[in-house]
């Protein structure tokens, strides 16, 4: 079976305060785009793991697929598998990529193997993977709060938009990203402020993360205040970076962009 998990961007971000298991709660909106990976599971003699595409770092032990087998394999008689992973969303880029793969893979193994799992069971998985990947069980717009793996829908369609997402030549962690943060309480919710027109967004919308990583990748920052010159209606990077998108009427010319960025359209 094969399928394919696509990337998310986060419509503002609000890092709340630090909670007790070392955690931050946090708000913000997840919206899904259209760069994917592959992810193909056969049944096999034994359980295997290979990616094409680009290099994702670390052990395969710890990719989250293999993860997401072994967290199903507890409480399911499973067969050894051979999983294919064909890798495309770029990595430390604040995509969620790696949480993808993780939600997909569970939705997928629940179908083949006919696990009969709801998908709230999924979500709960999920979460036990990463913050990130229970989103991508539904996979539909939401408002994320707590760790960012509780969720309401939100009614949010930015498909009369262009959305131009630019991935400048540096990756930023996860864990970097939360260690520059500076927590602070919100005075109005971003479930109330994603609904006003995306035009009043840049007055109103922001992500926490930009703070500290533009100061140590000032790079990043450029790439956003090029995406307001060239006519964004809203920029921002998303998540932990460093991907920054920009929302525009109509596409503007990317040819000064994609001198030294990896730029992706038609999202
Ligand atoms: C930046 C975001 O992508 C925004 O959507 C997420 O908050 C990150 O989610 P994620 O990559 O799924 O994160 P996890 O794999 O669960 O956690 C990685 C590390 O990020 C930090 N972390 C993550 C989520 C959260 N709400 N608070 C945190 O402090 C923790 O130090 C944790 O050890
Ligand atoms: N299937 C996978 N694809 C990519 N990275 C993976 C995967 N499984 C585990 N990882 C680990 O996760 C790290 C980065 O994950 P990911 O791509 O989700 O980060 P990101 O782009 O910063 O997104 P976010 O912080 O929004 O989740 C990699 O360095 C890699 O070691």
């Amino acid at each position: 079976m094969l399928i394919f998990p696509n990337a998310k961007i986060n419509i503002g971000l609000n890092v709340i305060n630090r909670r007790d298991d070392g955690y931050h709660n946090l708000e913000t909106v997840f919206y899904s785009i259209k760069i994917n990976d592959a992810l193909e599971v056969i049944e096999a003699q034994e359980l295997s793991f290979e990616s094409s595409g680009l290099k994702i770092p670390g052990r395969i032990e710890d990719n989250l697929c293999i993860r997401g087998y072994h967290l199903l394999k507890k409480d399911f008689d499973l067969p050894p598998v051979k999983i294919h992973l064909h890798k495309n969303i770029p990595i430390g880029a604040g995509l969620g990529g790696g949480s993808a793969d993780a939600g997909f893979f569970i939705r997928l193994m629940n179908q083949k193997f006919e696990l009969g799992l709801s998908d709230d069971r999924m979500i709960d998985y999920a979460r036990k993977l990463g913050a990130d990947c229970a989103f991508f069980i539904k996979n539909k717009p939401v408002f994320a709060f707590d760790k960012g793996d509780e969720f309401e829908p939100v009614k949010l369609d930015l498909s009369v938009y262009e959305i131009v997402l630019v991935m400048p030549p540096v990756h930023v962690s996860t864990a970097e990203a939360y260690g520059g943060v500076k927590p602070a309480e919100v005075k109005q919710s971003l479930m109330e402020l994603v609904e006003l027109p995306v035009k009043e967004w840049k007055s109103h919308i922001k992500n926490d993360f930009e703070v500290s990583i533009f100061k140590n990748h000032p790079e990043i920052r450029g790439v956003k205040a090029a995406l307001y010159e060239a006519g964004a209606i809203y920029a921002s990077m998303s998540g932990s970076g460093a991907s920054v998108f920009g929302i525009f009427d109509k596409l503007p010319d990317l040819s000064e962009f994609e001198k030294s960025n990896q730029v992706f359209t038609n999202l």
